[in-house]
């Protein structure tokens, strides 16, 4: 360990470690789930770590966030119900909150920890929990789910860490399940779904397992974020069987023009673009 670098090591990613200048480290904890810590770097603003994997920074939260919560919910025509399952620090509910046609907001995160933690050091991001339409829910979100009414929902977005912790049954069929029982027809779910340089196992399985559960479309979606390994995340679009989701081509756009936080990384074009695949990606997740 290198004195004064955080260095995000993992068996997720044997052999390579991102590392972050430390200012101060601002909190420590231990949750009933994970580790929590929250440190000053010196170049991404403040940081978010959950068992020695990073969650978020400052400086590039905005590309996650404003992609996990906009590739979904700009694919459908008048989302009014969604579901964040995860999402704790609450960029996702900021997001989901530009959306003027959503009526009610529900969350479902398994560590209080991470809530408080986010609100006291991440007010931007936290933001998200003054929005009147924002349920809290302190839980399983594989619980949470399977007590929803059939076809509650227009999304869900799972805001999940990795495979690996709290989250692993956010990775497995059941899960993706209860989310299909969840969403109308023609409802749409996005999910946090790893990079394409690390685990294209673990997407191969993610991907049959959606084909198999949802009967409308399926699309894998990438993004740049600096601080994630790899330097790139992706997610899964899958909507269920009833009016035709094309994900790959927006048809609800944002009007940022008069918010006082307008977007910083999500367009249309880039919301087209993220669904443009490398050959070996393309392989194995369309089967060309
Ligand atoms: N809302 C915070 C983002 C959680 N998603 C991250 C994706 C990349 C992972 N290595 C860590 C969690």
């Amino acid at each position: 360990v290198i004195p004064g670098w955080f260095s995000e090591i993992s068996p997720m990613w044997p052999g390579e470690a991102h590392s972050l200048k430390v200012e101060k480290v601002l909190f420590q904890g231990k949750s009933d789930y994970q580790n929590v810590m929250v440190f000053q770097s010196s170049t991404y603003g403040k940081v978010l770590v959950l068992d020695g994997v990073i969650q978020l920074t400052e400086r590039d939260e905005c590309a996650y966030q404003e992609m996990i919560t906009h590739l979904p919910l700009c694919s459908i025509p008048n989302p009014k119900k969604v579901l964040v399952i995860g999402g704790g620090d609450g960029g996702v509910l900021r997001e989901v909150a530009r959306h003027p046609t959503v009526e009610q907001i529900d969350i479902c995160e398994i560590d209080k920890m991470v809530v408080d933690v986010s609100k006291q050091f991440f007010p931007d991001v936290a933001v998200g929990y003054e929005d009147p339409r924002v349920n809290l829910h302190i839980g399983d979100g594989v619980a949470f789910l399977k007590a929803v009414p059939e076809g509650t929902y227009d999304a869900v977005i799972v805001d999940s860490s990795d495979p690996i912790g709290p989250a692993q049954e956010l990775f497995e069929k059941p899960f993706f399940q209860s989310v299909a029982k969840a969403l109308r027809p023609g409802g749409v779910v996005c999910t946090q779904a790893e990079s394409i340089w690390l685990h294209m196992h673990i997407i191969e399985d993610i991907v049959a397992n959606c084909r198999h559960i949802f009967k409308g479309s399926v699309n894998y979606a990438w993004t740049t974020v600096p601080t994630y390994p790899s330097g790139v995340i992706g997610f899964m679009l899958c909507s269920t069987e009833g009016t035709a989701v094309d994900f790959k081509h927006p048809v609800n756009p944002i009007d940022d023009s008069k918010s006082d936080r307008p977007l910083k990384f999500y367009n249309s074009e880039i919301h087209e673009a993220a669904f443009c695949l490398p050959s070996f990606a393309k392989k194995v997740i369309e089967g060309k």
